[in-house]
């Protein structure tokens, strides 16, 4: 068998004893591209977390390239290769484009950020910087403040941070999300042009605009996996239909 990026195994999660996230098992190959689907509260934020690190889980265990990362925390998946990008958008509004691309190479939380790093240090990452906006084409956009660009911009700014990670893991939690059909198309372009040594897990809530980017999908329904399959399969399957149609 071919080593696998994730496996889950039997995950489950509880909030004050009632179940986010139940008896999961997925199974991620290097360099797949695979896609969580699922109606709103299925479970599929609380599988990142739980993927992450961010919370740990009830029961079950989580493996990354072949590691048990389980009781791991996040920083140390973070060192492993894990970068993610969130549903609500987590950047700095009134800062350059510049400075949060600057503020995720250096992994530094606001609270952390030291202002008397050497400015030697800083003109280096300034420069990293602008490598990295230009691979997502927002160069020209390197001065400018975050709320003063568009939210199609912004959501290729967020690929771009976690890119910056040079992730072998990326989780993108809903990228398409809230965009204009041109801005999709920009976002789509810009997560085929990512390269297979980099594996993706990618939610999405609609089905239409996620199917063509997936090699394997996963689909969610209170918690619990109810289908899974390659893309073929998991349209042809009867269940997928109830979860959307029920939805
Ligand atoms: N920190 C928490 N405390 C209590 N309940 C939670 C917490 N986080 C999530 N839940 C609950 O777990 C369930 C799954 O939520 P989750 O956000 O994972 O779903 P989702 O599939 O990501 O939905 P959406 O598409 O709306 O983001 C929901 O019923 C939610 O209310």
């Amino acid at each position: 068998m071919s080593e696998l990026a994730l496996d889950v195994d039997g995950l489950g999660k509880n909030f004050g004893g009632l179940p986010a996230v139940r008896d999961v098992v997925l199974k991620v190959e290097l360099g797949e591209r695979h896609l969580l689907l699922g109606p709103n509260g299925a479970g599929k934020t609380t599988l990142f977390n739980l993927i992450a690190g961010d919370i740990r889980p009830s029961t079950g265990s989580i493996r990354l390239f072949g590691r048990d990362v389980t009781r791991m925390r996040t920083d140390q998946r973070t060192h492993m290769g894990v970068a993610r990008t969130y549903q609500i958008i987590t950047l700095f509004a009134e800062s350059t484009l510049t400075h949060n691309v600057v503020m995720s190479l250096t992994g530094l939380s606001r609270c952390r950020f030291d202002p008397f790093t050497s400015l030697d240090r800083r003109t280096g990452f300034r420069e990293r910087a602008r490598e990295v906006l230009a691979t997502v084409g927002l160069e020209h956009l390197a001065d400018r403040k975050v709320s003063e660009t568009s939210y199609g911009e912004r959501r290729r700014l967020e690929i771009a941070m976690a890119m910056a990670q040079e992730p072998s893991l990326l989780l993108l939690d809903e990228p398409l999300a809230g965009l204009s059909a041109d801005e999709r198309g920009e976002v789509q372009r810009l997560l085929e042009s990512i390269p297979r040594s980099v594996t993706i897990v990618m939610i999405e809530h609609d089905m239409d605009v996620a199917l063509a980017f997936a090699d394997r999908i996963t689909v969610m329904q209170r918690g619990a996996v109810v289908v899974e399959g390659n893309r073929a399969e998991v349209v042809a399957d009867p269940k997928t239909k109830e979860v959307y149609l029920g939805h």
